[in-house]
């Protein structure tokens, strides 16, 4: 088969969709590959390396779209991109379909085949290919949150592991899943007092297994919510259900309840937030303020740390790339069920039940 690699163009997007190890295991397979020309030099990887595992580099993102069969990337395609895709053709990327009414009316339009990582799902219901950018943007939502908590950025001026006679700050965790796990282990490593929510009670009995005791679980509701934001200094997001919209935990009125200076990391606004006052922002510009309130709601956190998330990202994406380049996607996904979740729109049908009549 013939794979495009192109280069990312979302703000400050430093990830590539495969690693030379990953274009390794193509050729060696004798799949044609090309990638665009310095795709990669944000990761660390440079055209030489591309090439010397047997990739053609190819200097437009027009020429990717143009010679690919399939197309393998990392981030939802934005409007510049939308007319280069062409009927037919499968796009293995990150969607977040239920988040942009004109991604999926642009992708209807294309008649692609679009897979989506955030929704393969194996058996036991773990998402493997979302994993491992939750991971990160977990890890990296304490690190944020630490640092817009700091005064001259507007935050209450706090520090959150606190000193030897002097509290240290609260961390609020709204789902206890990848993200929500990871943000607690950050967080109760700089020794910060952390309340963590879920509404499964498997979660919350494997957080209380594995963190420390000052990581403490409560069951999420409304109430146990408005309770808590009332004194808690850094509030993360990391609720999901899947492939559909985030439920809006955190109503705009509520942000009165907490105190100037709180800030919110909203870690699920690619699923459209769980903050009813979340709007996508991104690195170059990521926060702004309502009501006192710091807002961080960058879509696409793990390309800020692109070293890290690129060789994680194909890490995982590679096994199932494989599969739909020896077998075609129809193959691939019958043999396949957890790659066969992945399928969200194919050639102009919603095809992802969570996703059908979500815009009417
Ligand atoms: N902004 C960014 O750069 C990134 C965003 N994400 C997003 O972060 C979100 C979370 O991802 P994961 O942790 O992997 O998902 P996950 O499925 O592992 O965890 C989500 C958790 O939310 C819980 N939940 C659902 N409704 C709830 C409620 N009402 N109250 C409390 N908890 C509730 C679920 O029970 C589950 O445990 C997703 O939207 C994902 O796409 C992931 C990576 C990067
Ligand atoms: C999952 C996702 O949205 C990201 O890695 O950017
Ligand atoms: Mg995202």
């Amino acid at each position: 088969m013939k794979i495009g690699i192109p280069k990312e163009i979302k703000n400050n997007e430093n990830r590539v969709g495969m690693t030379p190890a990953g274009v390794f295991a193509l050729t060696k397979q004798n799949h044609k590959v090309y990638v665009q020309s310095t795709a990669g030099i944000g990761s660390g990887f440079f055209d030489e390396d591309y090439q010397e595992v047997g990739a053609t580099i190819l200097p437009t993102i027009e020429d990717i779209y143009n010679q690919s069969e399939m197309i393998v990337k990392v981030k939802e395609p934005i409007a510049e991109e939308y007319g280069l895709i062409k009927e037919n053709q499968i796009v293995f990327t990150y969607f977040h379909f239920a988040s942009s009414q004109p991604l999926t009316e642009a992708m209807i339009k294309s008649k692609a085949i679009c897979i989506a990582y955030e929704t393969v799902e194996d058996e036991e219901g773990t998402l493997p290919l979302l994993t491992p950018m939750s991971e990160v943007a977990g890890r990296m939502s304490v690190q944020q949150g630490a640092k817009y908590l700091e005064k001259p950025i507007k935050g209450r001026g706090i520090l959150l592991g606190g000193v030897p006679g002097v509290k240290p700050g609260k961390v609020l965790i709204l789902g206890a899943g990848v993200v929500g796990v990871q943000a607690a282990k950050m967080a109760a490593g700089l020794g910060a007092h952390v309340t963590i929510m879920d509404i499964n009670m498997k979660r919350l009995r494997y957080v209380n297994d594995v963190l420390p005791n000052h990581v403490v679980t409560d069951f999420s509701s409304e109430y146990s919510i408005r309770k808590h934001i009332k004194d808690h200094d850094l509030i993360i997001g990391g609720v999901l259900l899947k492939g559909g919209k985030a439920p809006k935990l955190i109503t705009r009125d509520m942000l009165k309840e907490m105190r100037p200076g709180t800030v919110v990391v909203d870690v699920a606004v690619d699923q459209g937030g769980c903050f009813e006052t979340t709007k996508a922002t991104t690195h170059e510009d990521p926060t702004y303020i309502i009501d006192d309130v710091v807002h961080y709601c960058v879509a696409n956190m793990p390309g800020a740390v692109p070293y890290t998330s690129t060789i994680a990202l194909t890490n995982v994406t590679l096994s199932y790339i494989l599969k739909l380049a020896n077998f075609g996607w129809e193959k691939a996904c019958e043999k396949d069920k957890t790659l066969a979740k992945g399928l969200n729109i194919v050639k102009g049908e919603i095809v992802y039940d969570e996703l059908v009549g979500i815009f009417d």
